[in-house]
């Protein structure tokens, strides 16, 4: 029987898995779509725009990356920031390496301390990234707040201060860093696989993050969407449908917008993005529903993926 550590011509193989945590709106999507040079998991300058924990692959010829993007760890004020905080802290359980992200712009704060006193003790390689160093006024100097943080820890810690969003080569290294580290194993997930979720659960994180984007004030968060249909036409076209959950008729109104301007812009710019990445005309099919109260009901965070 052949060796499953191995490739067909007898070089070993590893592979791992490797968690992005921190507080939210630190750059960890962001980090995880420029590790894969796709675009995997959604990004919004609004904090608490991943909602679940999203796998994103990388491989080589030997080695293989599982990364497991999580949502920014916070303190949770509904069941739907409990899954979220949840999704973080099994992540950092099943991984073999850690990745903690901070935004060097600033100082820590109380939510990068919850971040800490998570990694902290964990037995387990950790790489503290300082990130946003192209807009950062004193980096070296926050970095060194951050690195303070981990005073004590006794498991194997490395450091990298990069821009996520602006510096692909500075990933480029922190990624060669990662396959250093990981153990002899098999692949967990066959050598083309960028991701573990389904397209239509993809595309419905892209409708979200447009939808995040053009909404205010609490409304981005009171958002869930998904996706029921996606059927492609001989001639190449997409047709995707999809559905954006609100949970009070009052937020029905203020998604759709005036003459349902707003609902047409967010469908605008979801299509260009779900174009763009699959290299197809897309027609895409948006309705918004009112599911009552659906972040504290546990059933319909089910049933919308939440799980
Ligand atoms: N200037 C600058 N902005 C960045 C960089 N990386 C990410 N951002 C921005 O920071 C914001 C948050 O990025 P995300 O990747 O969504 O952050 P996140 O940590 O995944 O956020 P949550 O979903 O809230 O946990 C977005 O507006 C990004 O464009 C960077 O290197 N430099």
């Amino acid at each position: 029987m052949s060796d499953p550590s191995m490739t067909s011509d007898g070089a070993t193989t590893h592979s791992g898995f490797v968690a992005i945590v921190g507080k939210p709106n630190v750059g960890k999507s962001t980090l995880l779509n420029s590790f894969l040079g796709t675009k995997v998991a959604p990004t919004s300058p609004r904090p608490q725009t991943t909602r679940r924990g999203v796998r994103g692959i990388s491989t080589t010829d030997t080695h293989q990356i599982v990364f497991v993007d999580t949502p920014g760890l916070h303190k949770p004020k509904d069941a739907l920031g409990k899954y979220m905080n949840h999704e973080v802290h099994s992540a950092l359980a099943d991984v073999d390496v850690i990745i903690w992200v901070v935004d060097l712009r600033h100082p820590p704060t109380d939510e990068d301390e919850l971040v800490a006193r998570q990694v902290r003790e964990l037995p387990k390689p950790l790489f503290l990234v300082g990130n946003k160093t192209d807009a950062a006024k004193y980096p070296d100097e926050a970095m060194k707040l951050y690195r303070a943080q981990l005073e004590g820890r006794s498991a194997e810690t490395s450091e990298i201060m990069l821009s996520a969003q602006n510096n692909p080569l500075q990933v480029a290294t922190l990624r060669e860093q990662i396959l250093d580290i990981l153990p002899e194993n098999p692949f967990f997930y066959p050598r083309g696989a960028a991701s573990d979720q389904s397209r239509e659960t993809w595309a419905a994180e892209i409708i979200r993050e447009e939808a995040m984007k053009k909404l205010r004030e609490e409304l981005p968060y009171a958002v869930a969407t998904r996706v029921n249909r996606w059927t492609e036409r001989e001639d190449g076209l997409q047709r995707i449908e999809g559905e954006i959950v609100v949970e009070k008729n009052a937020h029905k109104g203020m998604v759709i917008g005036s003459g349902g301007k707003q609902l047409r812009e967010i469908g605008q710019a979801a299509r260009k993005q779900l174009e763009v990445f699959l290299d197809r005309k897309v027609f895409l099919g948006l309705e918004v529903i009112v599911i009552p109260g659906w972040r504290e009901d546990e059933e319909a965070l089910r049933e919308l993926g939440y799980e």
